[in-house]
């Protein structure tokens, strides 16, 4: 039994630990495509925050989910943080602060 244990623990452990990795990397992809949007949006005086693409994407995500027998209650929140950091990141460079070693060039 407890080898049973050592050995089923190690497997699906080590399945998690490398499925959080690929997680975490294509949320970090999703965050440097936001930034091009910012980029996008600066320039052509676009808001930030776009309700109408939020709630489709929010309703993709809970479809998607749903199809995985994830709960929808999950799949909204986990988009809603996704999507507020994502608004937070695009905002710092909307408003250009100090980022990538450039200063701040719009006085506070
Ligand atoms: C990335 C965008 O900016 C915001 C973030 C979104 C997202 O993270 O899915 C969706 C719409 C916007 O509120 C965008 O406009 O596409």
């Amino acid at each position: 039994m407890q080898e049973e244990w050592t050995t089923g623990i190690h497997t699906y452990r080590s399945e998690i630990d490398g499925i959080d990795q690929q997680m975490i990397d294509y949320l970090a992809k999703r965050f440097e495509a936001a930034k091009h949007i910012a980029e996008l949006k600066k320039r052509c005086e676009q808001p930030v925050v776009q309700a109408d693409r939020a709630k489709e994407v929010e309703r993709r995500y809970v479809k998607r989910g749903t199809e995985h027998q994830l709960g929808a209650n999950f799949m909204s929140r986990l988009y809603q943080l996704i999507h507020e950091e994502t608004c937070r990141i695009e905002a710092e460079i909307i408003k250009d602060e100090v980022r990538e070693g450039h200063s701040r060039t719009v006085a506070p």
